[in-house]
């Protein structure tokens, strides 16, 4: 019999109760051994009534968690930074092995993690934390253990991919649709950090990591959110053949690592271009494999379950076999972080300016003194005194875009910078 001690019966942790009872038989011969809910902790008992608990497996208490020797497996499911991590990391002291789903958590202090479970030779398994029912971080250690990775993209939030799934396809309001969102539980309990990029940025920082065997963590990471992204840049890029994702991008460039979240224009041939509402997908180039892609759900009650009880099983297995704590720290070497501003890229840009005669000679003379190369401009004019000017730049050096858009938003022809929106995926495109 293997003993968990669930902490949290919110959206995750229900649908972690609910899927091992229901394969029980099977999960149990697929183990070795029954696994049994023990104790959960939860603030509010009746959630845990609601999925068939009995009152003597429910407690508010840590202590009767970590005190009870007969617990094996505790699954860490409240989220956020503390207590969350102190619950943990006593766990591992006490010998017991630890799932978790905290992105918040493993994104800044997973090298502390590592070292705690290692040191007490549990494992720690932490597959839902990036992009919820997708096995992604066990490949990435395991079945693709045998490559140099060079790049990882991916759509790894589903509340943000739903946000703008439905308002490029239904032309739906941004703020009806993240309450929406959260509804069908896929947001965060802070949506901002889901819109604001940094649920995302949690994630690539945890898959760079993996990936590059060199520790990222979340500071490392560039990070934009979609709160700028309006109905109006939407309507843009479908005209210019494009399609608004919100990408967690990682790359390898001469042995440093780039690592950035922002929402990005990809052609709308791009494998990622149909990747839609909850799903998430994670691109991986690697040097044996050449590029793949996982896809499936990224958010939500049984996906991320699966992912967790799936942690839950594989530990069941290395204790049936005595074989715990194989798989820990992969960050044996220490790369350095590229800065944004070296970026190279090819850029949307969405200006107001004046309309009259010259203006556009003005701005492309500031992006040419600027080595900002203009691909491609379309004018749309809002009423006889403004116009709207977009852009596409050709691959141009992110520090050299910025230092133009400096000078042009101090420019009197110059209105506003609307919106700035990189490219992603056309080289690809092009072949
Ligand atoms: N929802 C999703 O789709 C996904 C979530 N995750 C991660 O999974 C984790 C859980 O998320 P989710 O299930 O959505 O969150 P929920 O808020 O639905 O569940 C968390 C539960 O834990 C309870 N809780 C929090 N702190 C304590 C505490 N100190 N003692 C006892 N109970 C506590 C909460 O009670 P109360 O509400 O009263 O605070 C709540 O019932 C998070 O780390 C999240 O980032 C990962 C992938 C996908
Ligand atoms: N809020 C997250 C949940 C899973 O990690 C998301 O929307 O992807
Ligand atoms: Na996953």
């Amino acid at each position: 019999m293997i003993n968990i001690g669930l902490l949290g019966c919110g959206t995750v942790g229900s649908g972690v109760v609910k899927i091992l009872e229901k394969n029980k038989t099977d999960i149990a011969k697929k183990t070795g051994s029954e696994i049994r809910i023990r104790q959960v902790l939860e603030k509010d008992p009746d959630k845990c009534y609601k999925i068939g608990l009995q009152s003597d497996q429910v407690t508010s208490h840590f202590e009767n968690i970590i005190n009870d020797d007969a617990i094996d497996i505790v699954v860490e499911l409240i989220g956020g930074i503390e207590p969350a991590c102190s619950f943990i990391i006593e766990a591992m002291k006490k010998g017991k092995h630890v799932v978790t789903a905290n992105k918040d958590l493993i994104a800044v202090k997973g090298q502390e993690l590592f070292a705690t479970a290692e040191e007490n030779n549990v494992d720690f398994y932490f597959e839902a934390s990036v992009a919820g029912g997708i096995p992604i971080i066990y490949p990435l250690k395991q079945s693709l253990a045998a490559n140099q990775i060079q790049e990882v993209i991916g759509i790894l939030n589903g509340t943000t991919n739903y946000i703008l799934s439905k308002m490029t396809r239904e032309g739906r309001d941004y703020e009806e649709v993240l309450r929406e969102a959260q509804e069908l539980g896929y947001a965060e309990s802070d949506p901002g950090a889901d819109v604001e990029g940094l649920d995302a940025a949690r994630k690539i920082a945890i898959l760079s990591s993996i990936a590059f065997n060199s520790r990222v963590t979340l500071d490392d990471v560039y990070v934009e959110g979609i709160t700028a992204i309006t109905l109006r840049d939407i309507q843009y890029a479908k005209e210019l053949g494009y399609v608004v994702k919100l990408l967690a991008i990682a790359k390898e460039v001469e042995g440093k690592i780039q690592a950035r979240v922002h929402p990005a224009f990809i052609p709308l041939s791009h494998p990622l271009a149909f990747v839609n509402d909850v799903y998430n997908a994670v691109f991986v180039n690697g040097d044996a494999v050449g590029e793949i892609m996982h896809y499936g759900r990224g958010a939500g009650e049984m996906p991320t379950a699966s992912a967790v009880a799936g942690d839950i099983i594989e530990i069941g297995r290395n204790m049936h076999y005595h074989s715990n704590a194989r798989i820990g720290c992969t960050c044996f070497k220490e790369k350095g972080i590229l800065n944004i501003s070296e970026l190279n890229a090819k850029y949307y840009i969405r200006m107001t300016v004046k309309d009259r005669p010259g203006v556009l000679a003005g701005i492309a003379g500031v992006f040419g003194n600027n080595n900002v190369s203009i691909a491609q401009v379309l004018q749309k004019t809002n009423n006889q005194e403004m116009a709207e000017l977009i852009m596409i730049t050709h691959t141009v050096r992110e520090k050299d875009l910025q230092d133009a858009l400096t000078v042009l938003k101090g420019m009197s022809i110059v209105f506003a910078v609307n919106n700035v929106i990189r490219l992603e995926g056309i080289d690809r495109d092009n072949g």
